[in-house]
């Protein structure tokens, strides 16, 4: 039994327990009440995982997905390649149905087939080895992608300003710092003293149940509220700046966030506010065009109607909508904050320019290696 420990941010929000071949969980559908840790060896399990939002937010939702790929290939019985890479196709195919908008979920699956495929010339426990290999670089990688993100984030900040957040872009979305709380944690380190807005976010309230949660831990000033609150708290002058993360960025700089997202975007460019999106490389996918092309995750009514309600709050059969994201359009959008610096519009030349500065930085670093 995981020993108690003084705050929720030292628990890993997900890990590969190495000694049981399992993947370790915060069960985030039991917070703030709860810290119940989950330990998950079979494929259905980590699939329920990620679909009820047990492990959740684009990059955690990526660090699951390659531990579990990796601990179901090391299932896969057979020593012929062509078999081997059958059976990781569908258990890749399985792991990737399970929520279709971050597309951390892909781009980590996506990453550890080409470790199958780069090493398909060696033994079967060769390549199960190398995707064990992969999966920690992931896991290790959001840490230094979130830490850097906080430190451009702090760049567009000032030590005292007001700042707002919607959903849970946190630690408990990432392996640590989380996106859009990067520079909360960073600025703390350095003495600043933000005064942080979190949006409750209905219908799931990852802003109330776990941004307010892990930065009030963390001894950072925060104040919940309701989503329909977020326009009158910019227009009173409280915030100079909203950090939100995103599940998908598309190439013209359209971003898919959590529901209400987009609101938020829309108060703030009326308040002249500036609205950042905190974006690892890992969740910008050049290959979708625009907003347009996203596929946004519709989730059960019983969310919106059932949920942290006694009885229904609305009347039996009545029609519900519940898409679990929605796009700001790139427009409404100051800066997308990336581990590679900061793009600023017009994003399709700029994202690019992300991506180039990128390529170079790993062919440096390899030339290194
Ligand atoms: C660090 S990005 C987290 C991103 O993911 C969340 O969605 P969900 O809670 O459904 O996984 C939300 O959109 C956050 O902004």
């Amino acid at each position: 039994m995981e020993e108690k420990k003084k705050s929720i941010l030292d628990y890993d929000t997900v890990a590969l327990d190495e000694e049981n071949h399992a993947l370790v969980i915060i069960d985030q559908t039991q917070l703030p009440y709860q810290t119940e840790i989950l330990s998950l060896t079979k494929q259905e399990d980590i699939w329920n995982a990620i679909y009820l939002l047990q492990v959740r937010g684009a990059p955690a939702i990526g660090v699951a997905a390659a531990i579990g790929i990796y601990l179901s290939a090391r299932e896969i019985k057979t020593a012929d390649f062509t078999d081997f890479y059958q059976e990781f196709q569908k258990a890749k195919d399985y792991l990737d149905s399970a929520r279709p908008t971050a597309v951390n979920l892909s781009w980590a699956l996506n990453r550890m087939e080409e470790v199958v495929l780069k090493n398909k010339e060696k033994t079967i426990p060769e390549i199960v080895e190398r995707l064990h290999q992969e999966a920690v670089e992931i896991r290790e990688e959001d840490i230094w992608v979130c830490k850097t993100i906080g430190e451009y984030g702090l760049t567009l900040v000032n030590p005292g300003d007001g700042l707002l957040t919607h959903c849970n872009a946190g630690q408990l979305a990432t392996v640590k710092y989380g996106t859009a709380t990067a520079p909360m944690y960073l600025g703390q380190e350095k003495g600043y003293h933000f005064r942080i807005f979190s949006d409750e976010t209905r219908p799931l309230l990852q802003g109330a149940r776990l941004t307010s949660f892990e930065l009030k831990e963390s001894g950072l000033d925060v104040t919940v509220i309701c989503d329909n609150m977020s326009a009158s708290v910019m227009r009173k002058g409280w915030v100079n700046a909203v950090f939100v993360g995103c599940d998908r960025v598309a190439a013209n700089g359209d971003t898919a966030n959590k529901i209400g997202t987009s609101m938020v975007a829309l108060a703030a460019k009326r308040y002249g506010i500036p609205m950042y999106i905190c974006a690892p490389t890992s969740t910008i996918d050049l290959s979708t065009i625009s907003g347009e092309d996203i596929h946004i995750e519709e989730r059960p009514a019983e969310e919106v109607v059932e949920m942290w309600y006694e009885k229904p709050m609305a009347p039996d059969g009545v029609k519900v909508f519940n898409p679990a994201f929605d796009v700001t359009d790139h427009d409404l959008i100051a800066g997308i904050v990336t581990e590679y610096g900061i793009a600023r519009a017009p994003y399709t030349e700029s994202l690019k320019e992300i991506f180039k500065k990128k390529e170079e930085a790993l062919k440096a670093e390899e030339k290194d290696t």
